[in-house]
């Protein structure tokens, strides 16, 4: 569901032609496709109820949430009727052989997530039926239903210091806030006024009435976006591909110096989280490559050893930009050639995509743009490289 302004008829005061436009693209913003959340009759209620019950001392609880069976009868209906039927596009509601398609990190996060809900699921079964020795009863679907309302649609919220609390992320539903979609270059700022007792919104840059106004949920990549929130954005600026998997398959060298390699990436604080973006390969990923390309490095106490350790701990401090020539090359060749690899990887999965009936439409859309995407990334990182290359050899 979207949150739109209402449009007006008056007369824009800008020039002929910029009206002829507006018009155009008015005809095409209410056409059918555009969602008129203010002309729908839950919006109308949920408003009603709103104004009502007095936002913000609306409290909604988890057995509320469990109130979606009753239907009419619930106190929190009108809320709840505006909410997601279902989550299908989120990856934790995936069916698992889907999960397949996903690129490995976004499978391990989508595990971690997973075990989190399960964790939830028991906690909040225990103390309802212990601590409340209540009767209420909530299956699996229900609370995951609930779960993803929650966390689809939550803001961060740091109660007043004098409430003795312990929990460590405090969150809030804020509804009406929770309407607003994202957009990555969606300028506004949000804050809970004391004053007010309100949750502010401001805009920072102006909209055009007809407009769907968009908030900002953060600095969300499209695999973030997708574990949270069910959706992706084309070229999204946050996107990145991680190359842990690659860095760590270590088979051209011997044991001891692997170990000693990556006690040193350990102990330097660069073990880990190796990442390629559009227009930059990260500096984690280059201190790291430099180290495993550094040689020898068999005999940790030699001086050659040391002095070649120095060298690369030099690049950190920033002291130098490269260990050696040599190296450097080395390591924008590995880059290179993993770019390629992951490309063909893509274009493997691309297809795989294409080919396989059984996956939800919407689920299509964003399995599709994250391998595109992944693979404009590669592509953009192996023409930064030949610039560089050139550039090097001028
Ligand atoms: C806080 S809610 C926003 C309101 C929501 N559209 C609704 O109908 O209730 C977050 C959810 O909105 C959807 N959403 C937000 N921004 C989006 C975007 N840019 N593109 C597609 N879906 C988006 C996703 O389903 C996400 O889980």
């Amino acid at each position: 569901m979207c949150c739109t302004l209402k449009s007006s008829t008056r007369k824009s005061r800008l020039g002929r032609t910029f009206r002829k436009r507006l018009n155009r693209q008015n005809r095409f913003d209410s056409g059918k496709n555009l969602p008129s959340v203010i002309k729908d009759i839950e919006w109308i209620i949920f408003r009603d109820w709103l104004k009502q019950t007095g936002f913000p001392k609306t409290k909604l609880t988890l057995a509320e949430f469990n109130e979606r069976h009753k239907n009419t009868k619930s106190s929190v209906y009108p809320y709840i009727q505006m909410l997601p039927k279902n989550f299908d596009t989120v990856p934790i509601c995936l069916d698992l052989e889907l999960l397949e398609f996903l690129p490995n990190n976004l499978k391990e996060d989508v595990k971690s997530q997973k075990l989190k809900f399960e964790k939830d699921f028991r906690s909040v079964c225990r103390f309802l039926k212990k601590q409340l020795n209540s009767d209420i009863n909530i299956t699996y679907n229900e609370f995951l239903w609930s779960w993803l309302c929650v966390n689809t649609r939550c803001i961060y919220f740091e109660p007043f210091k004098s409430i003795n609390c312990d929990v460590r992320e405090n969150i809030a539903i804020a509804p009406m806030l929770d309407f607003l979609n994202h957009n990555f270059d969606a300028k506004t700022k949000g804050e809970f006024n004391r004053v007010t007792q309100c949750y502010e919104i401001t805009t920072l840059t102006p909209w055009k009435k007809g407009q769907q106004v968009f908030i900002n949920y953060g600095p969300h990549d499209n695999f973030k976006l997708l574990l949270d929130y069910g959706f992706t954005i084309p070229n999204n600026p946050f996107n990145y591909i991680l190359l842990d998997d690659e860095f760590f398959k270590f088979n051209e060298e011997v044991e001891n110096v692997i170990s000693k390699k990556l006690n040193l990436l350990m102990k330097n604080g660069f073990y880990g989280d190796y990442a390629l973006h559009a227009s930059q390969i990260s500096f984690r990923l280059l201190t790291a490559l430099r180290l495993r390309f550094l040689r020898p490095i068999n005999d940790i106490s030699s001086q050659e050893t040391q002095h070649l350790i120095t060298k690369w701990q030099n690049t950190i401090s920033g002291k130098y930009e490269i260990v050696s020539y040599e190296n450097e090359i080395e390591v924008y060749e590995w880059i290179d050639s993993v770019c390629k690899e992951l490309i063909k990887k893509c274009d493997l999965m691309l297809e795989k995509v294409n080919n396989t009936n059984s996956i939800p439409s919407g689920s299509l859309e964003n399995l599709k743009l994250l391998w595109n995407e992944s693979k404009n990334i590669l592509t953009s990182v192996i023409i930064l490289i030949q610039d560089s290359k050139k550039y090097v050899t001028l």
